[in-house]
């Protein structure tokens, strides 16, 4: 039997998510992607759908079992949930149709009745006001795979640089209190072993980041780097896991520096996704390592602003759903 079809949530229903959900089946041909089927939203995809010019054939399914026979001929879609469509104006109803998909898809991919899930994008801040008390997705997803958020790593893949955020939406401020040897290690471990696992690099190759400029220049711009993160990277290295730096961030992502390394591991949220939407935006994925299912999203928000205008670019939904299949696959056949 072949693998399950992966399961696609909306995201919130007022920005860009369910127009490329819809623009990716279209592309589904020459992109190659795996089959895909969207959690709820069948009218409200086909609405989307017809502002890029698209009348999608959409097939409602009863069991995800199905997807992968509609795939070729239609758009699949898991059950009746559905909103009107109303692109740049997020609300409640909407929020929780988003919630209700996003629920549901990792529902599927823990019980293995999918593949993988693929996360489209939502405001935080608009699920909070419908009972999301997670920061993000990566926990939510996290959670409902009965992983602890520690363990729960959130990667940025792009077609020149990987990163890792190892702290991620938290103010600023509370970074340096937050850097400890322990975070360092145990996700740098996660980091050397998911590399190995999904995307079948032998020898990960980490760079740490420093947290200060020029990596602190010997304790006078702060000593993080001498008091955790260099002890960080010699336990790493006394594991056997190939780990330099401190680097100083602002040189690690030029073209030369890239080329040492298979992934930087960064000090915050900012070091991590700057570099990668500089490089990689119309082709950046987030994906959750850590964790028994396999997760992915494209890097990109909601963009409330351009939803529904024909301008969202489809590139990082498209690479979102071929990775999560890839990595679906290496596992499939690893367990084999
Ligand atoms: N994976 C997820 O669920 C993510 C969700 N967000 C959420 O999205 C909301 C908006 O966040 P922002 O920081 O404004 O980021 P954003 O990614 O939504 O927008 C940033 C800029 O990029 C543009 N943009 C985004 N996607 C695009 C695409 N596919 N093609 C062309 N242009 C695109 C937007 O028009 C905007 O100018 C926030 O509530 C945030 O929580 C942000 C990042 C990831
Ligand atoms: N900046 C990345 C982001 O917001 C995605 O977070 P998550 O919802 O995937 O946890």
């Amino acid at each position: 039997m072949g693998i399950p079809a992966l399961a696609v949530s909306l995201g919130d229903p007022a920005g860009v998510g369910p127009e490329l959900i819809g623009a990716a089946w279209a592309l589904r041909n020459s992109a190659a992607l795996p089959p895909f089927f969207a959690v709820g939203g069948a009218q409200l995809l086909a609405a989307a759908g017809k502002t890029r010019g698209l009348t999608l054939p959409i097939e409602i399914i009863a069991d995800p079992a199905e997807a992968s026979v509609v795939f070729p001929r239609a758009l699949p879609v898991l059950g009746h949930d559905d909103a009107p469509y109303c692109p740049g104006a997020p609300d409640k109803d909407g929020a929780r149709l988003a919630l209700g998909s996003l629920r549901k898809a990792a529902q599927l991919a823990v019980a293995g009745q999918a593949a993988g899930v693929v996360t489209g994008p939502i405001a935080k801040a608009r699920l909070a006001e419908v009972g999301f008390t997670f920061p993000g997705q990566t926990e939510f997803v996290a959670h409902a795979s009965g992983t602890a958020a520690e363990n729960a790593v959130m990667l940025l893949a792009g077609p020149n640089l990987r990163t890792v955020p190892l702290t991620v939406h938290c103010s600023l401020a509370s970074v340096p209190g937050q850097i400890s040897i322990d975070l360092i290690c145990n996700r740098s471990r996660i980091t050397a072993a998911s590399l190995q696992r999904d995307f079948g690099i032998a020898n990960p190759r980490l760079a740490i980041c420093a947290l200060n400029p020029h990596a602190g220049e010997d304790g006078r711009f702060g000593d993080e780097e001498q008091r955790i993160i260099a002890p960080a990277i010699a336990l790493l290295r006394a594991e056997g896991i190939d780990a330099t730096g401190p680097h100083p961030a602002d040189s690690l992502f030029s073209p030369h520096a890239r080329d040492s390394f298979d992934v930087a591991l960064c000090m915050y949220h900012d070091q991590a996704l700057i570099p990668l939407k500089a490089l990689d935006f119309d082709n950046g994925v987030n994906m959750t390592l850590g964790l028994p299912i396999v997760r992915t999203s494209p890097d990109h928000g909601t963009a409330f602003a351009i939803a529904g205008k024909g301008l969202a670019n489809p590139g990082a939904t498209l690479a979102a759903i071929r990775m999560a299949g890839d990595a679906a696959m290496r596992r499939r056949s690893k367990s084999a």
